[in-house]
């Protein structure tokens, strides 16, 4: 019986990812036939620039997989079976927002964190409500992977707006972490071992950590975390940015306040939030250093494909965040039953908090879907952290659903990373100001 051929949809075309996923997806036809790929977004010149040289990669390495690219919601949804999902609403200008107005108020100012995750939250919660019900209109049978930030708020709010729907919300950090674990106590990758992990998105834990024989790899995990952190001693799949490595480096802290654990790196933004404020460059942040890095080099390696008319010295390569999606993908159209870390609503697997919070956990995933391994009770340590951010996140939703701005100071104001009430009321008045174009008006 020949392996199912599977249409796929890749919605935000001109994501700076968008290259690396393609390379994936033709390295893994094996595993997950292709009959189609499609690119599909709102900004034609930009999705063009990114197309033109996938067209060119895809007709050099796989020339029977049909190719193309639209800002044609009924073109590109039509005749699916998933759609990979990777909008920027507001693109980098934005984000750039996000992380400086923050910081301006001497707050965290991150893509997915605090007030600036809030703030690109209540910009994306419309647009991906908008491609699922695309997906339903024209594909009801596809499923929709979305890599879309932030993920935590975008998951409460197709919880809340679209709970029957087929998508999955994703994130690659724990993948990243795991690969490095791996690679620090000699494994070859995360395949070689099963990890326990709970949280919420980019506010989580790993509880255990196990080889395929049952032995237990934390402490030797714990041991190099405790000397430095999730830095490794090779350049291997090391991120180059001193950003990323400061990041990488915060995880001894964050193991410290926290050993039985280890800890997801976003913690840093909650729990070492004077720090990171101390020693952030808040006149050149991360946003910055992208739109300086890896948005110049990708539009201008696509730009060189396309004016070469081939691909075959081309710099694109697979990378975890292109494997993860590939893989989940395979799992919901072979029925692998992959174990996969992803956003969830609880209804019960974690125990002792709310039953219809979106959670992070790992996932048994098939045909029909995914299914959370249950948890049980969570730490008090973590379980007070978790509550303020979640009711954080929650009040966010409500005020993009309510159209109110004292929902959305009360969001602020609960999180983590804001100091009080009135710091939290300036810095809205100024995000409000950043996203009157995607923002809905607020009373
Ligand atoms: N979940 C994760 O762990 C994870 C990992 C990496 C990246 N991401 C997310 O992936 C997304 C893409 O990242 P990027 O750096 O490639 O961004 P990017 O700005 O390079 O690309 C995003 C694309 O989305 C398009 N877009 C924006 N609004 C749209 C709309 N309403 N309809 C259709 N298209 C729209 C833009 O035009 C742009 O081409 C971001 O949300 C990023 O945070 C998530
Ligand atoms: O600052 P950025 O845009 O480089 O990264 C922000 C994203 O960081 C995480 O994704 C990482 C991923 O974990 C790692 O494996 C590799 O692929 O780099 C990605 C992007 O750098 C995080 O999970 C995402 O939600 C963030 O958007
Ligand atoms: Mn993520």
């Amino acid at each position: 019986m020949p392996k199912k051929e599977s249409s796929i949809l890749i919605a935000g075309g001109g994501s700076t990812y968008t290259p690396a996923l393609v390379v994936m997806l033709l390295e893994s036809l094996d595993k997950l036939p292709l009959r189609k790929l499609k690119l599909y977004d709102n900004d034609e010149e930009r999705q063009k620039t990114v197309a033109e040289a996938c067209k060119i990669i895809i007709d050099e390495r796989a020339p029977g997989v049909e190719f193309s690219y639209t800002t044609d919601p009924e073109e590109a949804f039509t005749d699916v079976d998933i759609v990979m999902a990777q909008l920027r609403v507001g693109k980098y200008a934005l984000r750039e927002q996000d992380e400086k107005i923050p910081f301006k108020h001497g707050v965290v100012g991150q893509e997915t964190c605090g007030p600036g995750g809030i703030a690109y939250g209540l910009r994306s919660l419309g647009p991906i409500i908008e491609l699922v019900d695309y997906m339903e209109k024209y594909s009801p049978d596809a499923w929709m992977l979305n890599y879309s930030n932030p993920a935590a708020i975008v998951a409460e709010g197709t919880r809340r707006f679209r709970p029957n729907s087929r998508i999955i919300n994703i994130c690659d950090m724990p993948v990243c972490l795991e690969d490095i674990m791996a690679r620090v106590i000699g494994l070859k990758d995360r395949k070689d071992f099963e990890t326990s992990y709970f949280g919420l998105n980019h506010f989580g834990w790993w509880t255990k950590i196990v080889d395929h024989e049952g032995m237990d790899l934390m402490p030797k995990i714990s041991d190099h975390v405790k000397r430095q952190g999730y830095t490794e001693n090779t350049q291997k799949g090391q991120h180059k940015e001193e950003s990323w490595l400061e990041t990488m480096r915060a995880a001894k802290e964050l193991h410290e306040i926290e050993p039985e654990f280890l800890p997801n790196t976003y913690l840093k933004y909650y729990l070492m939030a004077d720090s990171t404020v101390e020693h952030a460059n808040k006149e050149y942040t991360r946003a910055d250093e992208i739109i300086d890095g890896r948005e110049k080099d990708v539009f201008s390696e696509c730009r060189r494909i396309t004016e070469n008319g081939t691909a075959k010295d081309t710099s694109f390569k697979s990378n975890e965040h292109a494997s993860f999606i590939t893989d989940l993908a395979c799992a919901l159209t072979f029925n692998t039953k992959e174990r996969m870390i992803l956003i969830t609503e609880n209804r019960g697997a974690i125990a002792n908090f709310a039953y219809d919070a979106m959670v992070e956990l790992p996932c048994i995933v098939g045909k029909d879907g995914y299914e959370p391994i249950s948890m049980g009770d969570i730490p008090i340590f973590e379980k007070g952290l978790m509550e303020q951010q979640i009711a954080s996140e929650k009040l966010a939703v409500d005020a993009w659903e309510q159209g109110s701005y004292l929902k959305l100071w009360q969001s602020l104001a609960m999180n983590k990373t804001v100091p009080s009430i009135a710091v939290a009321k300036d810095i809205l008045d100024d995000l409000i100001l950043a996203n009157k174009e995607f923002w809905p008006e607020l009373k």
